[in-house]
């Protein structure tokens, strides 16, 4: 399961669990992203930040995982290139990309889009506010599953941070904590965060 995770919430994490239960998948990994392409108009917190907080909220579930490749690859995230960084890592395994059904929508707008459904079988969740479709996608490349509806978004939470709202419940315990130590989404200007373009070299 793909996602920028900024922060990692109850939506993503009841996501993974529900699809992990109904399709017995042995695991679940989470791939924080390394530069969202396609989030370019928006400020991203770092990469590290990001890929910790996932760490926090999954460490409690053995069948979940965190995973670097995204991070540890530079240029922008293409999950063509996700998939072939865990098929190398995993080459006996069956691979599936758990996706929401906001981003199913998006989907054809990915990088080399074709190639995609010869490397994993795709699984489209529910998700409040979103209509889940699979009928733009080729015949038998994705399932689409009915999970609890959880109306949380990474944008609500930064949102509800920057105005002194709480985020308790929302996000995990430590997740909270987490945000609070490292001062994320409190500015305006989110000092905490950086603005996609290339990494400051030697990071
Ligand atoms: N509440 C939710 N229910 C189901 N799927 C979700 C939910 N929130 C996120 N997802 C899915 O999880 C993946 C990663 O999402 P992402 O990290 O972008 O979170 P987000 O809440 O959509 O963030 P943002 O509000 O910043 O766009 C995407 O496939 C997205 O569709
Ligand atoms: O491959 C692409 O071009 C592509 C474009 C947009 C999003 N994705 C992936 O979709 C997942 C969810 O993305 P996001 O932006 O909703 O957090 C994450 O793994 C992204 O890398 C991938």
């Amino acid at each position: 399961m793909g996602g920028t995770f900024d922060p990692i919430h109850h939506g993503h994490l009841v996501a993974a669990s529900e699809v992990q239960a109904q399709f017995g998948l042995e695991q679940v990994i989470f791939v924080p992203t390394g530069q969202p392409w396609q989030k370019t108009h928006e400020v991203v917190s770092p990469a590290e930040d990001r890929y910790l907080m996932t760490v926090v909220a999954t460490a409690s579930n053995p069948r979940f995982q965190v995973s670097r490749v995204d991070i540890d690859r530079a240029g922008p995230t293409y999950t063509a290139d996700t998939l072939a960084d865990l098929r190398a890592l995993y080459p006996e395994a069956e691979l599936y990309f758990i996706t929401g059904a906001d981003a199913l929508e998006q989907i054809l707008s990915w990088h080399r889009v074709d190639e995609l459904f010869e490397l994993a079988h795709f699984i489209g969740v529910t998700r409040p506010g979103y209509q889940l479709a699979g009928e733009h996608l080729p015949k038998g490349a994705v399932s689409l599953v009915e999970i609890p509806a959880m109306a949380i978004s990474s944008t609500g939470c930064r949102q509800r941070v920057r105005a002194g709202l709480p985020v308790w419940y929302l996000v995990p315990d430590g997740i909270v904590q987490y945000i609070a130590k490292r001062g994320l989404y409190r500015g305006e200007d989110d000092s905490a965060g950086v603005e996609w373009g290339p990494r400051p070299s030697g990071t």
